[in-house]
């Protein structure tokens, strides 16, 4: 009996070392761990982030993934096809998307860049041309469609990369800082159009600088240090987990030694405004602007104004940041 192949990149104690010189081609030679044990889960149907600080092994993971670069062990498998013997195979399945680099001929135009790089993947002409065609609307490129792209300014360059990683309708969008550049309609139009496609079946990995972007477009996040795992979850989850906390701004203009003493029983930190009000800045697990408020108003002083902000997904990738890093230093 076989067993059934799930469908879904799978990334299994993935290390990937590099050959260095630290001190120029006549020092001695190192090997560099970028990758050190990796297992992620990228199923269909969802988008899956990858966070991490520079250096983390992000990029690195995402070659991997997409045949680029070869484990030196471990395995990545796409829809139980290994990336490196069943490399050709796996390549139809997959596209790559990397904000930094364009990826796309400057001597030809748009079009031909898509009906090339469609061809390259197999695609019928007959299904290409209006796939096309969708593409360049997609991206906003129609009018400038049969324009040369050395002509093309660096976001529209982006634009038809981002068609180009569409041409072959992959199984899996693999998004390397996707929005990397881009105007902010232009980003905002591109993290609809991966919502879509995840909503479609598509399976994304996207690795971003954008928290809130990851936030809005992450059912799973993986973040990793030093290219290793740090902590999964949902980022609600991993905001939990991490203990972070929502931050209360109370200004409160007629202060007092009363509302003073409400404040610091709280925990929170006061501040003397120049208008001589005072603000009472409160992190909190818990909302606790309710219980503060009421306090403030008992001993006596008026509320001026009541700000709430919601943890972030980036509060809690530095808190989980700073916590690996204090572990490295024990
Ligand atoms: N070809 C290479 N040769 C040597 N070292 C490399 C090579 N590619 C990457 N590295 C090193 O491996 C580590 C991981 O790099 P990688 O680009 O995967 O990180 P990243 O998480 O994508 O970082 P960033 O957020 O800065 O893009 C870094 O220390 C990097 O310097």
């Amino acid at each position: 009996m076989t067993t059934p192949v799930k469908a879904a990149i799978e990334v299994r104690a993935l290390r990937k070392e590099f050959p260095v010189r630290d001190k120029g081609i006549f020092g001695p030679r190192g090997v560099k761990r970028a990758v050190d044990g990796l297992d992620l889960d990228v199923p269909r149907g969802r988008i899956t982030g990858l966070l991490g600080l520079n250096g983390a092994g992000k990029t690195t993971t995402i070659k991997t993934v997409a045949t680029l670069l070869r484990p030196t062990s471990g395995r990545v498998t796409v829809d139980g096809l290994d990336t490196v013997t069943d490399a050709r195979a796996v390549r139809r399945r997959i596209n790559l998307i990397a904000g930094g680099e364009r990826m796309v001929y400057t001597r030809m135009t748009g079009r031909e860049n898509l009906w090339y790089f469609g061809q390259l993947y197999d695609v019928p002409k007959k299904e290409l041309r209006p796939r096309i065609d969708d593409l360049l609307a997609l991206v906003g490129l129609t009018d400038v469609a049969d324009t040369m792209v050395e002509r093309y300014s660096r976001g529209m360059t982006q634009r038809l990369a981002i068609a180009r990683g569409l041409v072959n309708r992959p199984a899996y969008l693999l998004l390397d800082e996707p929005t990397l550049g881009l105007d902010a309609p232009i980003a905002r139009d591109l993290r609809r159009v991966v919502a879509r496609l995840a909503e479609e079946g598509t399976g994304v990995l996207l690795t971003s600088h954008y928290l809130a972007e990851v936030e809005e477009l992450c059912g799973h996040v993986y973040v990793i240090s030093a290219g290793r795992h740090l902590a999964a979850g949902s980022p609600a989850e991993l905001k939990a987990a991490t203990g972070t906390h929502r931050t209360i701004r109370l200004t409160v203009t007629t202060p007092s030694p009363a509302t003073a003493a409400v404040a610091t029983r709280f925990g929170a930190d006061l501040e003397l405004l120049s208008t001589g009000a005072e603000l009472i800045t409160l992190r909190h697990p818990d909302d606790m602007a309710g219980p503060l408020a009421a306090a403030i108003v008992e001993a006596g002083g008026s509320i001026g104004g009541l700000e709430i902000a919601e943890a972030s997904l980036e509060d809690a990738i530095l808190a989980l940041a700073d916590g690996s890093r204090e572990a490295a230093t024990v």
